[in-house]
């Protein structure tokens, strides 16, 4: 039996994913929003691609949580962006309200899915969603590193002018201000880029990396990113549904990995059939490390206006 797919929000981010899932052609994938008419119009338009892209997934649209019983991943976008202007923490309040119901409706319907939290604030969503579903730590999973891993990769692949398939990168921490590229694991074709690169332009980049959702606002104007976070959420599924193993930078409930205990935190997991099949602990400097545990304290403090 082919899998099953929900993703819950229609809007940029929840529909490009659809369109990126139904052209995979490994899973049916159903698209729910609470906006009436909006999710069925779109889930048939994509649907109608299928002969001319070969694709045959079913992709279906609803109001009705009934319509995603059973599905094996369920993807979590609803919720509202930040405008410019706006950190992503600001959207923390209204965005709790919407990620906890729709996660209660994810347990009712689905309670041996796989939840991937991609609502903002993220770390902080994924925390919710974690608590609000009492599922086990290995299906719930936040996405964030691999999209801030995937700006990484591109500007440095620019400034070497290298295929971005040959940059290699890890960015850590929580999906915000203080996340951690880690500049010292970057490396194009095995070479580190302390080798081709200099040390201020480097640190440019990091800078450039962790402003990075915030250059796509100021010139959307109105929404932010979902080219690439689709796409991020889609090589996270293909690792489960294929059961591929690899390893990738996603938000994870640490429990005294990198020695944090408790929360959320973006570091390096092994994704399969399961889930996050394992924590992987990367050996750190003390700086890095430090810097870590300062983002992890932001996150703490997220949680904490949250009240959970
Ligand atoms: N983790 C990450 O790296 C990224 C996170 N995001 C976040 O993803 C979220 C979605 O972004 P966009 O798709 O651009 O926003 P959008 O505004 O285009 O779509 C959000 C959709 O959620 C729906 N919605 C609202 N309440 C709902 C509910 N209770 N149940 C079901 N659907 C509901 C809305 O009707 C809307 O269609 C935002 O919070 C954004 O900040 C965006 C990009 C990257
Ligand atoms: O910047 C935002 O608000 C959306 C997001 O998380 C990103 O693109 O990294």
């Amino acid at each position: 039996m082919r899998s099953k797919i929900t993703v819950v929000g229609a809007g940029f981010v929840g529909s490009t994913l659809v369109q990126r899932l139904a052209e995979r052609d490994y899973a049916d994938v159903v698209m729910f929003d609470i906006v009436p008419n909006m999710p069925q119009g779109k889930a048939l338009d994509m649907l109608e691609a299928g002969p001319v892209l070969g694709f045959d997934s079913q992709v279906t649209g609803t109001n009705s949580y009934e319509d995603t019983v059973g599905s094996d991943i369920v993807v979590i976008t609803s919720g509202f962006p930040r405008k410019p202007g706006m950190s992503r923490d600001d959207l923390v309040k209204k965005n709790q309200e919407i990620v906890s119901q729709v996660t209660e409706q994810v347990v009712t319907y689905s309670p041996d899915s796989i939840i991937i939290v991609v609502t903002n604030p993220l770390d902080a969503m994924a925390q919710l969603a974690h608590k609000v579903s009492g599922f086990p730590r290995e299906r719930v999973i936040g996405m964030a590193g691999v999209l801030d891993t995937a700006r990484f990769r591109t500007f440095i692949a620019q400034e070497v002018g290298a295929s971005v398939k040959d940059v290699q990168a890890y960015v850590l921490g929580g999906h915000g201000d203080t996340m951690v590229p880690l500049s010292r694991l970057c490396t194009v074709a095995g070479i580190p880029i302390a080798q081709l690169i200099s040390a201020e332009r480097i640190e440019q980049i990091v800078q450039r990396t962790r402003d990075g959702g915030a250059e796509i606002v100021k010139l959307l104007g109105t929404g932010s990113a979902y080219f690439a976070p689709s796409a991020s959420v889609l090589q996270m599924i293909d690792s489960i549904i294929l059961d591929k193993k690899m390893i990738m930078p996603c938000a994870a409930y640490l429990q005294g990995e990198y020695g944090i205990e408790g929360l959320y935190v973006g570091v390096p997991v092994k994704l399969g059939a399961k889930g996050i099949e394992e924590v992987v602990e990367i050996e750190l400097t003390p700086k890095e490390k430090e810097l870590l545990q300062k983002s992890a304290d932001a996150v703490k403090e997220l949680v904490a206006v949250m009240g959970i």
